[in-house]
């Protein structure tokens, strides 16, 4: 198992102020399984997969990784976040180039291993498709290709985890699309062991082998869903019934979940005293 949740919570806050971001996780990820993970905003997903890269600790349980216990950020897991965090004053190549943890960037790198870093860099252009731009600067760049910069640079380290937080949050459709295609062929071809965080179900169901729904007040998992399709994806299946049937499912399970009901039907109340209070002068 590569990755193994037991028990996991975490508080933030004390005493009346505790808050559960997460209680009780148990999550089991295999070795190149693609877990996409969804669910009402607060429910801790975020926090998970900080923890994941060794961000966060956690306050009880235990979270292991290839059977060893994470304490720590390592090299074999990388995080790609919503905004890309590019070097604004490196080029694209010197971008993915600059992962800090390689060895070729301390004092004791042979040439061995600067040529193969910049081999690595070379192949990693290709498959990103940014040939064309890598001696541009992030800011001469559009999002989508900001982020495959980001992605890039996050795989220079040939991290056996990927740890995507809402990657292609602020792209449009369309790149979107092309970027789910994207990560897919990098999925297979590097056999790396993803866990994504998305608020879009759809992009939940067609990238993920399985969907985990986790429900907030306390953060936790709701419930796991297989994806009833082949492994390899295409475009067309987004309109096969199993998959408009688990998105449905999906929607609705994370309104049930959301509070949002409560919420409303709280308002109400208030606004309901509200208009019965009596009036001051
Ligand atoms: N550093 C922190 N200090 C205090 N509270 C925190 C901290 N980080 C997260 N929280 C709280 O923990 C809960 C879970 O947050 P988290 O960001 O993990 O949720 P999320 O599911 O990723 O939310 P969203 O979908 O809105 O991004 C939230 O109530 C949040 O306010």
């Amino acid at each position: 198992m590569k990755i193994q949740c037991r028990n996991l919570s975490k508080f933030f806050g004390a005493g009346a102020q505790r808050l559960t971001a997460l209680d009780n996780i148990g999550l089991q990820v295999q070795h190149n399984e693609f877990v996409t993970l969804v669910g009402a905003s607060g429910c801790g997903k975020s926090t998970l997969l900080r923890m994941l890269a060794g961000l966060e600790r956690a306050d009880q349980g235990a979270l292991l990784i290839d059977g060893r216990h994470v304490t720590d950020p390592g090299i074999a897991r990388a995080l790609v976040f919503q905004h890309y965090s590019l070097y604004p004053w490196l080029t694209v190549l010197n971008n993915i180039k600059f992962c800090r943890r390689l060895d070729v960037h301390r004092r004791h790198s042979t040439s061995a291993s600067v040529e193969a870093a910049s081999g690595r860099a070379d192949a990693l252009v290709r498959l990103m498709g940014l040939a064309a731009c890598i001696d541009a600067y992030p800011n001469q760049l559009s999002g989508g290709m900001q982020q495959r910069v980001a992605i890039a640079r996050a795989l220079m380290g040939r991290p056996e985890i990927l740890l995507m937080d809402e990657p292609f949050g602020a792209l449009d459709a369309q790149t979107r699309e092309v970027m789910h295609d994207l990560i897919l062929h990098v999925h297979r071809l590097e056999q790396s062991t993803i866990v994504f965080v998305t608020h879009d179900v759809e992009e939940a169901i067609y990238l993920g082998h399985r969907v985990v729904l986790m429900a907030p007040r306390p953060g936790r998992i709701d419930s796991i869903y297989e994806v009833p399709l082949p492994r390899e994806r295409t475009r067309d299946m987004k309109h096969a019934p199993q998959f408009l049937a688990l998105k449905r499912e999906l929607l609705d399970r994370i309104r049930d979940t959301s509070g949002i009901e409560t919420d409303l039907d709280l308002l109400d109340q208030l606004s309901r005293n509200g208009a019965s209070a009596p009036q001051g002068d």
